[in-house]
Parts: C-alpha cells; sequence; structure tokens
C-alpha cells in the first residue's frame, strides 16, 4: 500500500522523537524528504567548501528522477524502521523520568544548601550542545524550586566552558537551514531567559578559559569568581556572530561602552585579573587554590537566611526584568539572521574541517 500525505505527515513528527540517527541517515531522510515534496534536485550545486550543503545536494541528486510517491513511501519506510530499532529507553522523556535518570551532560548535586550544576563534556572543552542546553535549563528550573540557598555554575575539567558547541550547527532537519536558525533562536532565547528569571543568588566559578555564550549570560549572575588561568573571549565577529545573552546590554553597563566594544566587537579576550578589573568578575583566586578558597567562601555564604538573599536579588534585579527579556528576543532575533550568513557558515566550517581556532 501506497503511503498517503497523512503517513508522511506523521513520519516528518516521528523523526523528532527519535535519537539521532546518525549523519547517514539524517542525509537520507533529508534527500528523501527534498524528492518528496519539491522532486529532482533543481537547485544549484553548492561550492566545494560549502561542505554541508553540498553533502545534502549530493544526497538528494542522486535520488534522480525517482517520483514524489517512491520518496514518501520510502521516508516512511525508513523513519518506521529507525523507530522499531530504536530504545524506548532512548527516545525523549517526560521531564519527570528525565531527572530520575541524571543528565548527561551535567553533574548536578546538591549538599550544603547550595545547588552545584557542573558541565560535564571535559573531552570537548565543555562545549555546549542542544541537549546541554536544554539539561541546563532543567537543572535551573530544579534548583529555583528545591530547598538550597544558592546555585552554582562550573565546568569540569581544564575549561569553564567553550560556549556553543559548533557542531550544533551541522544537525540540519529536513524543513531545511532556515528551519535550523529559527529553532535555534528559539532555544537561545529560552536559556537566557532562565537565567534573566533564577530567583535565588547565583555564582559562577568560573574554573578556566570561557568562551561566546558562557561568558555573556556571566552579565546575568549575581557573583563570579574566577581561577587565574580563565580568561573570557567573546569572538562573535570572528564566527560571523552577534552578541547574546544580554551582553549588549549587560557588558557596556558593567565595563563602559568603549570597554564592551573591545570585547563584543572585536573579539578581545581578557585575562582572569582584567575582568575583574572591569567588574565582569567578583574576585580572582590562585588556581592552584582556588576550588577550596571558593568552595569554603560558598558554604559561608549559603548559610545566610535564604529568604533574605532572595528578596535581596529581587530588589536588586527585579525593575530590569522586563528590559532583559526584551534584549534577549532581539540579539536572539539578530542572531538567526546571522546563522543564515556566509561569515558565519565559513567561520564554522573552518572550525569543524580543523581550519581554524580561536
Ligand atoms: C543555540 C544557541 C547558540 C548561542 C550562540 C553562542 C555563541 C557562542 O558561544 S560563540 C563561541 C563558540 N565557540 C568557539 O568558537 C570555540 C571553538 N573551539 C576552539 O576554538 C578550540 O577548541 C578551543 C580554543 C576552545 C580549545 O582549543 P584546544 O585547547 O586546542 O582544544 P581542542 O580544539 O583540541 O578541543 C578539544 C575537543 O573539543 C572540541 N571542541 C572544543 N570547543 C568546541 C566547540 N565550541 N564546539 C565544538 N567542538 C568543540 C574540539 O573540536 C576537540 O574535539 P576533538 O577534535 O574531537 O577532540
Amino acid at each position: 500500500m501506497r503511503a498517503s500525505q497523512k503517513d508522511f505527515e506523521s513520519a516528518l513528527s516521528q523523526v523528532k522523537l527519535l535519537k539521532d540517527p546518525g549523519n547517514e541517515v539524517k542525509l537520507k531522510l533529508y534527500a528523501l524528504y527534498k524528492q518528496a515534496t519539491e522532486g529532482p534536485c533543481n537547485t544549484p550545486k553548492p561550492g566545494v567548501f560549502d561542505l554541508i550543503n553540498k553533502a545534502k545536494w549530493d544526497a538528494w541528486n542522486a535520488l534522480g528522477s525517482l517520483p514524489k510517491e517512491t520518496a514518501r513511501q520510502n521516508y516512511v519506510d525508513l523513519v518506521s524502521g529507525l523507530s522499531s530499532s530504536s530504545d524506548s529507553s532512548s527516545q525523549v522523556k517526560p521531564e519527570a523520568d528525565r531527572k530520575q535518570r541524571g543528565y548527561e551532560t551535567l553533574v548536578v548535586t546538591s549538599e550544603d544548601s547550595i545547588t552545584k550544576i557542573m558541565m560535564n563534556r571535559p573531552a570537548k572543552k565543555n562545549a555546549i550542545t542542544t541537549q546541554m542546553y536544554n539539561e541546563i535549563m532543567l537543572a535551573l528550573k530544579a534548583a529555583s524550586k528545591d530547598d538550597s540557598a544558592i546555585t552554582v555554575l562550573t565546568g569540569n575539567g581544564d575549561y569553564y566552558s567553550s560556549g556553543n558547541d559548533l557542531s550544533n550547527f551541522t544537525d540540519i532537519p529536513p524543513e531545511g537551514i532556515e528551519e535550523k536558525a529559527k529553532s535555534s533562536a528559539i532555544l537561545l532565547r529560552d536559556f537566557v531567559d532562565c537565567f534573566i528569571d533564577f530567583p535565588k543568588p547565583l555564582i559562577a566559578a568560573v574554573n578556566g578559559p570561557a568562551v561566546g555564550i558562557s561568558v555573556t549570560i556571566l552579565g546575568l549572575f549575581d557573583t563570579v569568581y574566577a581561577s587565574s588561568r580563565a580568561t573570557f573571549h567573546t569572538p562573535f565577529s570572528h564566527l560571523g556572530q552577534s552578541p547574546e545573552g544580554c551582553s549588549s546590554y549587560t557588558f557596556p553597563k558593567i565595563m563602559g561602552p568603549a570597554k564592551a566594544a573591545e570585547m563584543l566587537i572585536f573579539g578581545k579576550k581578557l585575562t582572569a585579573a582584567e575582568a575583574c578589573a572591569q567588574g565582569l568578575v567578583s574576585e580572582v583566586f590562585p588556581d592552584s587554590t582556588f576550588q577550596k578558597e571558593v568552595w569554603t567562601r560558598l558554604k559561608a555564604y549559603s548559610k545566610l537566611p535564604p529568604n533574605a538573599m532572595r528578596i535581596s536579588k529581587q530588589v536588586i534585579r527585579n525593575r530590569e526584568k522586563e528590559k532583559l527579556h526584551a534584549i534577549n528576543a532581539e540579539e536572539s532575533r539578530v542572531l538567526q539572521e546571522r546563522w543564515l550568513s556566509d561569515e558565519c557558515t565559513n567561520a564554522v566550517m573552518n572550525f569543524l574541517t580543523r581550519k581554524a581556532k580561536l
């Protein structure tokens, strides 16, 4: 029996719930989707350096004149095969269930009235994948309701975080790159909103170098402690991108417009001492004693009356909240466009093909 349009639409929804099937299968799905909806490949071949779009074009073009109905059927069959071979435990779980299983990209602990959220991809310098963005949001929501007095974000290994995982850009859905940019902008906005709205004192323990979004959101923390080994780098122009995390507002406010421009427009990397002198960091500790000194300090703070701390935070932050949400929305909208630019695509490809590092 031929797959109906309804079967096809149901397969399109189902595919979003499957665990990542890998790039080869994703290319097949993309090609079949394009063939089923638009017919044989009808766009110019992308340039040789445009690796992702070229791979997609090749996969679609390889289907030749396969009829639309057959492509639709093949798409439905492929998704159905993937669904049945996929272990149900690897599919997206409801929130409560995920909490029980714990986090895959984080280590979250609650002790001494402190909830510690530790980014835990040390081999990848704690680069933030889509999964990690989602898990940090879940962890913050849980911490806002648990009985801890303060919440701390830190990193495992030699980096605090190298920022957005650039391979996030390769996971293009069948609907195309515009859809990817749109969903990434929604993710970014939701992620930053969680920091704007976080009700308890939020502390960053910056254990090593910090890049991109892991730096920009520091303007939304209440206190930032840094190891003397930490650096602060926002190379947005190098990446064809633009500032996020409300840094277009918080950085000029914290350090003045001239210093903020050096960081956000020209990508000047700050040492921990410089970041402290400019007000982005509260205090720098020698790397050799960083953990001991920071946790001793935080344990003392966590004994202060929690309601008083919460209310003080509200008094300090609340009048800015509406403004910060509007800034976050605008920065996310601008970035959505930037992600579609040649400047951004080339920078990401150069990193992924090992031609460039920061
Ligand atoms: C959806 C919301 C989007 C929000 C917008 C956010 C924007 C940003 O955050 S912009 C900043 C993006 N980050 C970068 O551009 C950093 C890219 N990384 C690097 O330049 C370097 O990796 C380094 C300087 C951070 C570290 O260099 P090095 O000490 O030489 O270590 P390696 O490069 O060998 O890294 C080890 C391992 O980790 C992978 N990796 C590191 N950072 C990232 C990253 N941001 N994205 C993806 N992968 C990353 C690196 O590729 C290595 O992997 P393997 O080769 O597989 O070992």
